[in-house]
């Protein structure tokens, strides 16, 4: 499969390795150094893209990926107010368009863990729902994307939580995400349930980049004769 990696930070270059690994061509890298290459995506040889760039490029790269009907998948965080126009836009230019704030296979079980847990404990009002997230000091965003989409996990499961609040104490209607940056943590994602009397936890750790890249690369195999809008849930079936 040829592929074009538009944004060529820590993840494109982990995408990078995993990608020549399993038998692709990378037949282009895009940063800002050579942002004009993305007008023209469409007329090169790239079946596939990958775009894991910076919050405040995602939406640019994307609107010139849809209207040029390219297959792309992106990984960036902190962009997704514009999600529904990017969708939009895939539909009305023949596209495909896959989207995960995180793919980890191990971290998408974790999701659907945390959404059963939720259920469960919704019945459970002595307890005291605790999230948090801790990454690396370069991470722009805050909160994390994937702390986003378990407290989406949490309310949709949860009729009492309505909202999410970062770093800041909740009130009732709220679900806390309680973010911090130390050091180079590729990503440390915690669930609690707390009690007077005892609590319950469910924690994923990445201890590298490795589990996000390779679900980046399955996720273009996978996308490469598809069109539309498709995420994790259509690709694993979990
Ligand atoms: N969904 C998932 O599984 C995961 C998502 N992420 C997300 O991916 C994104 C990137 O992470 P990471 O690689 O660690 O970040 P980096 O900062 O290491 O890399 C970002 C890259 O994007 C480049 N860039 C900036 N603006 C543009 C632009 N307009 N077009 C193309 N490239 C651009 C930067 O170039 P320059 O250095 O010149 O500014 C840099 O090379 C973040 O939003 C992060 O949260 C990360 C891991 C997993
Ligand atoms: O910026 C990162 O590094 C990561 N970002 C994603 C997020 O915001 O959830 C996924 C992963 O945790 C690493």
């Amino acid at each position: 499969m040829k592929i074009t990696l538009l944004g060529y930070g820590k993840m494109g270059k982990a995408i990078e390795k995993v990608a020549l690994e399993r038998g692709h061509e990378i037949v282009n890298t895009i940063d800002l150094n050579n942002i004009a290459d993305r007008e023209k995506i469409g007329e090169s040889e790239a079946e596939v893209v990958i775009e894991f760039s910076s919050p405040h490029a995602a939406y640019e790269n994307l609107k010139s990926c849809m209207a040029q009907g390219v297959k792309t998948v992106s990984g960036t965080t902190g962009w997704l107010d514009h999600k529904e126009e990017i969708e939009k836009l895939c539909v009305e230019n023949d596209a495909a368009f896959f989207y995960a704030s995180n793919y980890s296979i191990g971290v998408n079980l974790f999701f659907k863990l945390n959404e059963v847990l939720a259920k469960m404990m919704s019945k459970h009002k002595q307890y005291e729902i605790f999230t948090s997230e801790i990454h690396h000091t370069e991470k722009l965003d805050s909160p994390s994307g994937t702390a986003i989409t378990l407290a989406e996990g949490i309310m949709n499961n949860n009729i009492q939580k309505s909202k999410w609040v970062n770093n800041e104490i909740p009130k009732e209607d709220e679900v806390a995400i309680w973010s911090s940056r130390e050091g180079k943590v590729p990503g440390t994602h915690n669930v609690k349930y707390i009690s007077e009397i005892d609590e319950i936890e469910i924690k994923h750790t990445a201890y590298s980049r490795l589990g996000f890249a390779q679900g980046a690369v399955i996720a273009a195999e996978w996308l490469v004769d598809k069109k539309g809008v498709l995420g994790m849930d259509d690709m694993l079936k979990l």
